[in-house]
């Protein structure tokens, strides 16, 4: 068996059904290393955090705001304007070649990727439903941390069964189905990847609430339900919210190497 097909099986353990190309991961990363990241997102220079428009909450009197760090460079249009990440990402925890090593990158222009988002849920902080965009394509790997989340998929109301259109503005005003048409519950510690379909006929957000009910008669049902190690999520009860950070990594198509090139 080759390298590839070994990397390709130990992905399709963690697929999600019901939504293409969708791999949910628990503990890709240890108690220790949960820690240590937290430890770095914090000890961050304050200048790095920024607040975010689609992450307000649904009350205007709601504070403090959603905040967010950006490290690997400034995407100006379309192209990454590129800066070392720093060692937390790339050296200790090694997660850029963890990432790069699921497998999951190889359809990647650089097959790892350079750039990273950290965003900040307080509890009863979410996003609204979104798409990501093309800078996004081909894949995504979001590693939850501190806490958990339950993050859903919308269709188009319009949607065909095929969406395949490329992602791009003309989606804007389009109808969303209310219901989503998958949840998946994100623990502490795991990675959940999405590769292309994912981008061309789905949204996704995270509900802004302080509880989240699962599983019994009322809650809700959690399509990863069999990869996680959650009670609540199988039999039904109530996860409280604390405060999550989240890293979303993704491997930029077109860089323009500032530190290397000197300009
Ligand atoms: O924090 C997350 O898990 C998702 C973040 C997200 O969807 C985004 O930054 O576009
Ligand atoms: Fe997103």
């Amino acid at each position: 068996m080759t390298g590839f097909e070994l990397t390709t099986n130990y992905l399709e353990q963690y697929r999600i059904s019901c939504v293409p190309e969708v791999y949910y991961i628990p503990d890709f990363i240890t108690e220790h290393d949960e820690e240590y990241l937290l430890r770095k997102i914090h000890e961050a220079p304050q200048p790095m955090w920024r607040t975010l428009a689609n992450r307000r909450s649904a009350s205007p009197y709601s504070f403090p705001l959603a905040r967010l760090q950006i490290w690997g460079g400034i995407i100006k249009n379309g192209v990454l304007v590129g800066q070392k990440l720093p060692d937390w990402l790339d050296k200790f925890p090694d997660l850029v070649t963890r990432l790069r090593d699921t497998g999951a990158f190889k359809s990647a222009k650089h097959g790892q990727p350079n750039h990273v988002i950290v965003n900040e849920y307080l509890a009863g902080q979410g996003i609204m439903p979104h798409e990501d965009g093309p800078a996004y394509h081909p894949v995504v790997g979001t590693i939850s941390l501190g806490s958990h989340a339950v993050f859903n998929y919308y269709k188009y109301a319009d949607a065909s069964t095929d969406d395949n259109a490329p992602s791009n503005n003309s989606n804007a005003g389009r109808a969303v189905d209310r219901t989503p048409l998958v949840s998946l519950l994100l623990k502490p510690r795991s990675l959940i990847i999405t590769r292309s379909s994912l981008y061309t006929g789905h949204l996704h957000a995270i509900e802004e609430r302080t509880q989240d009910v699962l599983g019994g008669d009322d809650g809700v049902k959690v399509a990863n339900v069999h990869l996680v190690r959650a009670e609540e999520a199988r039999t039904g009860g109530t996860l409280t919210r604390e405060t999550r950070m989240s890293l979303t990594s993704r491997d930029v198509e077109r860089v323009l190497d500032v530190e290397r090139s000197g300009k």
